[in-house]
């Protein structure tokens, strides 16, 4: 094979790693970026998946980013472009993937369509009649209609979409996608739609979708959760086997939990060793909280120990912080004091092995940790592959985690599977 065949700009860095894991575990290379891109990608990768954070910043702000990293992947020889977004469609009401999707389309030419599901069975993630469905539970009935950030009240997701978006959305019904791939296509021509959104309930119906994208007369651009993109990556033969990952030095492990999904406050309730709190409030009222927090957490390290700091709580809680800070200060305080303990725990500290709990958590972590590149490595969960990152030429493991990911035990099970 020439090139990638599939160059993924994702909204956020979880995400990422979990369409990377997903990808690689099927034998493919797989390279991660960190920010959009300023020089070549590494084109020698099967996948290459840039890694940015827009999925709550200003739309116009998202559109730049993923413009510019759409674009460094067509210079890489990317067969074919991936907008990934939130298996849960987590978006604001100003956007961003519609506003997203309308740039990169206009990239890819006048009669270019996108393609797109978030469905990822594997996740519990279902597409049916364009509603999106969590598990038993349809999207707006699930924990994510309390999202701190994307609350999702509306699980009809053509009239989600529709509303970020200045084109036309429609949708390919289940029962097309039963009939296969030939049917998909004449779906996809007579919904004259710009956007159109497929059902999907599991993987077979995503193999049949990626079937169909190949007989698409139009310029495509693919959109979706990690399940479109392994459907992808099952026809796809692995052309370049992945290196191994480098060894990581014996050190220190933490978690750093700024998630509020519903599966993290388990899995911080799971927690069995020291557990420090993080509190916005607590922040924002004393100049010294933060400084008296770093203290705590070297003494908690001084064991052998794994360690959590953790700013995830219940939503009446995170409300509150919100309704008192607004919301983006209760966000950027708790983004930005959990990113400090990262580089502290790592500088200072002789922390190696990082688990971070959250998407924007993990952007905010990333980016502090000035790693640019990710290589990926085992799943310690599916869709949360443990991945190594080089700060300064200290190479750090970080297992970055999407919020609703991985078993209740994660935060100690997960370093079995550590680099
Ligand atoms: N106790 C809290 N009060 C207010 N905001 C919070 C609190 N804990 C976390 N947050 C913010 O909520 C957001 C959670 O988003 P994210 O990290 O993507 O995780 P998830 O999507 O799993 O909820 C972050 O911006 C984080 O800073
Ligand atoms: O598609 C998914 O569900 C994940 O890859 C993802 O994007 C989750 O986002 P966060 O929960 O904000 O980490």
């Amino acid at each position: 094979m020439s090139g990638p065949f599939l160059g993924v700009i994702a909204d956020d860095v979880t995400g990422a790693c979990d369409l990377a894991g997903t990808v690689a575990e099927l034998g493919h290379s797989t390279s991660v970026h960190l920010g959009a891109p300023h020089g070549d990608l590494d084109a020698d990768a099967d996948c290459i998946v840039v890694a940015l954070k827009t999925r709550t910043i200003d739309p116009d702000d998202a559109v730049a980013h993923s413009v510019a990293a759409a674009r460094a992947l067509l210079d890489a020889g990317a067969a074919r472009l991936y907008q990934k977004y939130c298996s849960t469609f987590d978006s604001t009401p100003r956007g961003n993937i519609g506003p997203v999707a309308d740039a990169l389309l206009a990239l890819l030419g006048r009669d270019a369509v996108s393609i797109g599901t978030p469905a990822t069975p594997q996740a519990g993630r279902t597409q049916y009649l364009g509603h999106l469905f969590v598990h038993d539970r349809l999207l707006s009935e699930s924990s994510l209609r309390d999202h701190p950030l994307t609350p999702m009240r509306d699980p009809d997701l053509v009239r989600v979409l529709s509303a970020q978006s200045a084109h036309r959305v429609g949708l390919v019904p289940h029962a097309a996608v039963r009939w296969g791939p030939s049917a998909v296509v004449d779906a996809v021509r007579s919904a004259s739609a710009e956007h159109v959104l497929v059902d999907a309930l599991d993987d077979g119906d995503l193999d049949v979708i990626a079937a169909a994208i190949d007989d698409v007369d139009s310029p495509v651009l693919l959109g979706g959760g990690a399940g479109l993109a392994a459907a992808l990556a099952r026809r796809a033969l692995p052309a370049t086997a992945a290196a191994p990952l480098p060894a990581v030095e014996p050190g220190r492990r933490l978690v750093l939990s700024g998630s509020g999904s519903e599966r993290t406050r388990e899995q911080v309730a799971a927690f069995a060793g020291t557990v420090l709190r993080l509190d916005p409030l607590a922040l924002a009222g004393d100049p010294d909280a933060l400084d008296a927090l770093l203290a705590a957490t070297d003494e908690a390290l001084a064991g052998d120990a794994a360690v959590l700091v953790s700013a995830t709580d219940e939503p009446d809680a995170v409300r509150r912080a919100q309704t008192e800070l607004g919301v983006e200060r209760a966000a950027g305080l708790v983004e930005d004091a959990l990113a400090r303990i990262a580089v502290h725990a790592v500088d200072r500290s002789g922390v190696r092995r990082l688990i971070v709990a959250g998407g924007e958590t993990s952007g905010a972590v990333a980016a502090a940790l000035g790693a640019t590149t990710l290589r990926i490595g085992r799943l310690a969960a599916p869709g949360v592959p443990w991945a190594v990152a080089d700060r300064e030429g200290v190479l750090v493991a970080l297992l970055l985690k999407s919020g609703n990911f991985g078993g209740r035990d994660l935060f100690t099970t997960a370093w079995e599977s550590a680099p």
